[in-house]
């Protein structure tokens, strides 16, 4: 089984209920085994700032599935929560990314892992540290590493609330 970390953010609409929508579906897929859901944060958008602000998650899920079949369950979901795409880094009800592929690097025209942005978003890093308290591999030990050197309260990163206490699902 490969495990995967995904980051998924929502700052439109019911933003509460959205996360719970989009981890709701995760767990109906058969394929898919839900190990760990991080509290919710809320934080000042990043990119193209005069947007609402987000509520951010991070999600580790053990899987056979490639990873392209992954980012198409990724894309189902934003689709059957209606997200629509205005522009890049705009308002969005739901955005599925895929942070780390089992330790992978891939490079393909529809996919980069590592997500190329994570490691230097502290709305990704604090939900992911905060689901892998002892990292165990490289990729997980970077994020640990650049979180502690980040000032995670300049980045605009809330503790919101707990969505599922972060700690096993089932
Ligand atoms: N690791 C990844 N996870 C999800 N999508 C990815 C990844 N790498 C590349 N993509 C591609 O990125 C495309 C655009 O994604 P999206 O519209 O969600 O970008 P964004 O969320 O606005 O910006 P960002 O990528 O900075 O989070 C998707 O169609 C997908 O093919
Ligand atoms: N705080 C925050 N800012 C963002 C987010 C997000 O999920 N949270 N997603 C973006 C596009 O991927 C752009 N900016």
């Amino acid at each position: 089984m490969k495990d995967v970390y995904l980051s998924i953010g929502t700052n439109m609409g019911e933003r509460y209920e959205n996360l719970q929508h989009a981890v709701d579906l995760l767990k109906e897929k058969k394929e898919l085994e839900l190990i760990r859901v991080s509290s919710v944060f809320e934080t000042a958008a990043v990119g193209y700032t005069d947007q609402a602000d987000f509520l951010n998650i991070a999600v580790h899920l053990k899987t056979a599935i490639s990873s392209v079949e992954m980012l198409n369950i990724c894309q189902e979901i934003e689709r059957e929560l209606g997200r629509v795409r205005e522009f890049r880094w705009g308002p969005r009800v739901i955005d599925l990314d895929i942070l780390l592929y089992n330790q992978e690097n891939i490079e393909t025209e529809n996919l980069i892992v590592p997500h190329p942005r994570m490691y230097e978003r502290a709305f990704v890093l604090v939900p992911l540290v905060e689901i892998t308290p002892s990292p165990f591999d490289e990729q997980l030990q970077q994020a640990h590493d650049l979180l502690q050197q980040m000032d995670c309260e300049k980045e605009g990163v809330i503790f919101w609330n707990h969505f599922n206490e972060p700690s096993a699902v089932n």
